[in-house]
Order: C-alpha cells, then sequence, then structure tokens
C-alpha cells in the first residue's frame, strides 16, 4: 500500500524547511528519476528525444533534464514553445544555454522522434489550455514514438480533471509521491505506467499522514487455509438472495464458492438449475455468516428484505437497492455497498448529499467518497469504475488494476460473490472489499485472451489460480 496526497507543495516546502534542502537540490533529483526511466527505455545512443517543457517548474525539470542526458544521448531536442517564466527555468535555461543543446521553434516538420518527453504543464495548471497549447498536444500524441510525462500528463488538472486534451503518456514519473490528481478515471486513459521519481530524500521522511492510499498486487491476501484440522463449517457459510433475474444470483453464488466459503446456499421461492455444490434454501439458514444480496433483485417484497437486512450478519449490498430508502435504515459497519457511479448517484440522493448526474459524479469520485465516508464512516462503500474507490472510517483506498475487460454484464456480479465470500470467512467489512476487488481486477488483468471476451465464468476460473 501506498501512500496518496491531495498536494505535495507542503511536501516539498517541508523538504526546504526542515531537511535544508533547496528547491534546486528537488529538482535536480526530479530531473535524474527521468533520465533513469530514460536510460531503462532508450538503449540507442543516437536516439532522438524531444523534451518539451512549459514556463513553470514542470518545464525547468525538463530543462534540467536536457542537461543530464547530455553525456548519454546525441541528439537531444528542446523544445519551450512559450519561453519560461518560473526563477528555475530561467535558472536552469541559462545553465542549458552554455551547453549548445539543440533548441526548435516549431515540431510541425519535426521527424524520426524515439521519445517525447512531456513537461509542459504540471501541478501548476489552473486553467483550460488555449488553442496553442492544445494544437502543441494533439501534435504530440499524433507522433509515433515512447513518451514519457514529468510529474502528471500535460492537460490534467489537480483534481484529475481534463478540460480538453492532455498528453497521452506510456509512462508517468510523478515527483515526490503520489497525487490523488493521477487516480481519476479520466486521467487513466493518459497516466500510462505510474512510477514515483524520489527527489532526495527518503519517503519516510518526505511523506505525511494520509487518509488514501494506493492498493498494490503485494496488498491481496487471499483466502489460503492455514487450519489442518478443519471441516467445511470452519469456512463460513455465505448465503446468496436471488432475485427475479436468477443469473446474476447464480454467479454470486458460484463465485463465493470458488473463493473458499464452505457452505454456499442460494436464498430463492421455488427451486432453480443451479451447480449441485451450491444449496438452496427458502429462508437464510440458521448458520449463515454472510449474505449477499440487491443483484438482479427486481421486485421484491419489502416485508422480506427488511427482514433480512434486520439481521445482525455481514452484508454486500448491490444494485437495485441503491435505489429504495429502505436502505438508510441500515448504513451501519456490517454493510458493503458495491454500487456503479449510476447506483452511487442514486444513494447519494437518497441520503441527502448530493444532487447530481453521473458525469459530475465521474469529474468528482474521490469528493463525494469522501463525503459519503465523513457521514456514515462506518459503513464500507465500494465505487465501481476504472478505479475502483472503497472507503471506510474516511480512508479510502484506490485499485487502479481494472480493465476495460471488466466491463461486461455478470462481473459485478462475480465482485459481490468474492466479497460475500471473504465475510463469510471471517475478513472484516473494509478487508472483504479490498482482497475481493483486488482478486477480481488482477484476475482480469491476468486474462490472457483478447480484451473483449473476458466472461463471468473466465472470472471464476481465474479465481482458482490467482
Ligand atoms: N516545488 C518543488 O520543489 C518541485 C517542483 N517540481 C516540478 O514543478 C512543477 C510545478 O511547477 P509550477 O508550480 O511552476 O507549475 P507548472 O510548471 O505546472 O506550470 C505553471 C505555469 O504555467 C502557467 N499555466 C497554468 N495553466 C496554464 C494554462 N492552461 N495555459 C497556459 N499557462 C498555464 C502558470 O501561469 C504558471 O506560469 C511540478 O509539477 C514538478 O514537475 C519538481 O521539480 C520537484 C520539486
Ligand atoms: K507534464
Amino acid at each position: 500500500m501506498k501512500k496518496v496526497f491531495n498536494e505535495v507543495s507542503s511536501l516539498d516546502k517541508k523538504c526546504y524547511e526542515k531537511y535544508l534542502l533547496s528547491e534546486e537540490i528537488l529538482m535536480e533529483h526530479a530531473a535524474l528519476s527521468l533520465k533513469n526511466e530514460i536510460e531503462k527505455k532508450v538503449k540507442n545512443h543516437n536516439s532522438n528525444i524531444l523534451i518539451v517543457c512549459g514556463v513553470g517548474n514542470n518545464g525547468a525539470d525538463g530543462i534540467t533534464l536536457s542537461r543530464l542526458l547530455q553525456n548519454r544521448y546525441k541528439n537531444i531536442i528542446l523544445y519551450l514553445p512559450f519561453g519560461v517564466k518560473s526563477n528555475m527555468a530561467k535558472i536552469q535555461l541559462s545553465r542549458v544555454n552554455t551547453l549548445k543543446i539543440k533548441q526548435i521553434d516549431t515540431i510541425e516538420d519535426i521527424k524520426d522522434i524515439d521519445l517525447v518527453v512531456d513537461c509542459l504543464f504540471g501541478s501548476g495548471l489552473n486553467k483550460p489550455l488555449n488553442n496553442e497549447a492544445k494544437k502543441i498536444i494533439e501534435n504530440l500524441n499524433s507522433i509515433n514514438a515512447k513518451k514519457i510525462s514529468c510529474d502528471i500528463p500535460s492537460g490534467i488538472n489537480s483534481e484529475g480533471y481534463i478540460y480538453d486534451i492532455a498528453f497521452k503518456a506510456d509512462t508517468t514519473i510523478t515527483m515526490g509521491a503520489l497525487k490523488i490528481s493521477l487516480f481519476s478515471d479520466i486521467a487513466k486513459e493518459y497516466i500510462g505506467k505510474l512510477k514515483v521519481g524520489n527527489l532526495g530524500i527518503s519517503d519516510e521522511l518526505y511523506e505525511e499522514k494520509t487518509n488514501i492510499y494506493f492498493l498494490e498486487k503485494s496488498d491481496l491476501q487471499l483466502p489460503l487455509r492455514k487450519e489442518i484440522n478443519s471441516h467445511k463449517g470452519t469456512f463460513g457459510h455465505a448465503c446468496v438472495v436471488i432475485g427475479s433475474k436468477k443469473g446474476a444470483g447464480i454467479l454470486a453464488s458460484d463465485a463465493a464458492f470458488n473463493f473458499g466459503a464452505g457452505l454456499v446456499t442460494a436464498m430463492v421461492h421455488e427451486e432453480i438449475q443451479m451447480p449441485y455444490y451450491i444449496m438452496q434454501s427458502h429462508n437464510i439458514p440458521e448458520n449463515t455468516t454472510a449474505i449477499a444480496m440487491g443483484m438482479g433483485l427486481g421486485l421484491y417484497d419489502k416485508i422480506e428484505i427488511r427482514k433480512i437486512l434486520d439481521l445482525k450478519i455481514k452484508k454486500v449490498i448491490d444494485a437495485d437497492l441503491f435505489y429504495d430508502e429502505i436502505i438508510l435504515d441500515y448504513l451501519d459497519e456490517n454493510l458493503v455497498l458495491t454500487p456503479h457511479p449510476k447506483e452511487f448517484c442514486a444513494l447519494l440522493k437518497l441520503i441527502g448529499i448530493a444532487n447530481i448526474d453521473v458525469n459530475d459524479l465521474q469529474k468528482n469520485r474521490i469528493k463525494y467518497v469522501k463525503e459519503f465516508s465523513n457521514k456514515y464512516p462506518k459503513t464500507t462503500l465500494l465505487l465501481k469504475g476504472a478505479n475502483v474507490l472503497i472507503s471506510q472510517n474516511q480512508k479510502i483506498y484506490i485499485n487502479t488494476f481494472g480493465t476495460t475487460s471488466l466491463s461486461k454484464g455478470g462481473s459485478g456480479d462475480i465482485l459481490s460473490g468474492l466479497i460475500v465470500s471473504l465475510l463469510a470467512q471471517g475478513y472484516s467489512c473494509k478487508d472483504s472489499a479490498i482482497n475481493a476487488s483486488l482478486a477480481h481486477t488482477l484476475v482480469a488483468k491476468k486474462y490472457r485472451y483478447n480484451n473483449y471476451s473476458l466472461t463471468p465464468n473466465d472470472l471464476i476460473k481465474g479465481i482458482k489460480n490467482i
């Protein structure tokens, strides 16, 4: 798990004041991080490396980089379309001017570029791009070359919002620490591989406390069985409430069984065709340790739903129930909610936080997840999306492993099944949401066929050898 910050300028400031590092030292290290990445990516000394620099310190990082690369590569080309404004950019440029590094005035007729380094705008982007900047980014995006962004792809602002266009990077080296702006769903298309550039000081000293965390593969804790002396009851009993669209509940039940729950029961009104290892019952069985409800529910009897919600058993709630105010009476520590953006908008309206549409939500996902967690700190929320956000107790965990292959009917039902399985096996609500989400996305990432053919059954198969 890595820490994520709303901004890092206060952390940079701490470096100057507390650790007596200067802006120049930090910048030298920022440029060094870029250099190290470039040396890994570009082996040929004759490669053409285009460094595009803006007027501020993001541009200054790029100018500094050109100096550091000069020893290794013959063809470094600096492009400063708007000149320089910040003090550091001026200082770095005056140094570079003594070194005979090639500078160009336009990229219109530039050819055979092997690598583009984007240092146009960083954390200082604070207004929409003008036409000239848009055109430059458009041109850079059309160049067939490797692409690295310094700090953040130019065009993404500090909230992760893109006004019109942004540089499309293969790799982003973000300086100092991870920032929240890198994790909006819209930004995901542009970031590429994300790495943190060290600024010449240990992470422990640079970083401060935070409430936002980036999940890593190594955070996944599978429900591996340590007990030798065990029986099926040792691993809990998951019950999935089957609604009128039965397929959803069947998928969730199967996923729950495959992810280690000792017993899985489908609660049904009349018997249905299911895998033989899933039991069927008209009621919630006595020894149930976790319940999944909401997926494919369709029309339902409110009294029956209320009775189930009244049970002091951990539950994962999905889909139809986010539109029903019945849920308002149960937003406590026993619930994991798994809405997709449209359902979360309905829920935000029900709980009186906001009346917004999906577009507004997507621009401000973190903000609304935070607001939800402030109001209902005990409840675990998992907001689906390109980057999954999980919150509990005012902490947010970001899972970036999601892939487009998961954008399919049934994926969400499998996720609910994985969550209820872990809840049944004794994981906390937060840990169930985090681990099920990691398993779900990592299985999809490992899927070795094309990105349009993943089925819920492939996910279930993948769970077996994750
Ligand atoms: N503060 C520090 O100690 C460090 C800063 N670093 C770099 O500094 C960057 C931040 O530098 P700055 O704060 O100078 O910000 P930027 O370099 O991102 O840009 C700020 C400049 O761009 C202008 N600008 C903003 N939006 C614009 C728009 N839409 N169209 C045209 N011009 C626009 C601003 O007026 C300002 O002049 C970071 O992203 C990082 O790359 C790194 O060197 C690491 C250390
Ligand atoms: K940039």
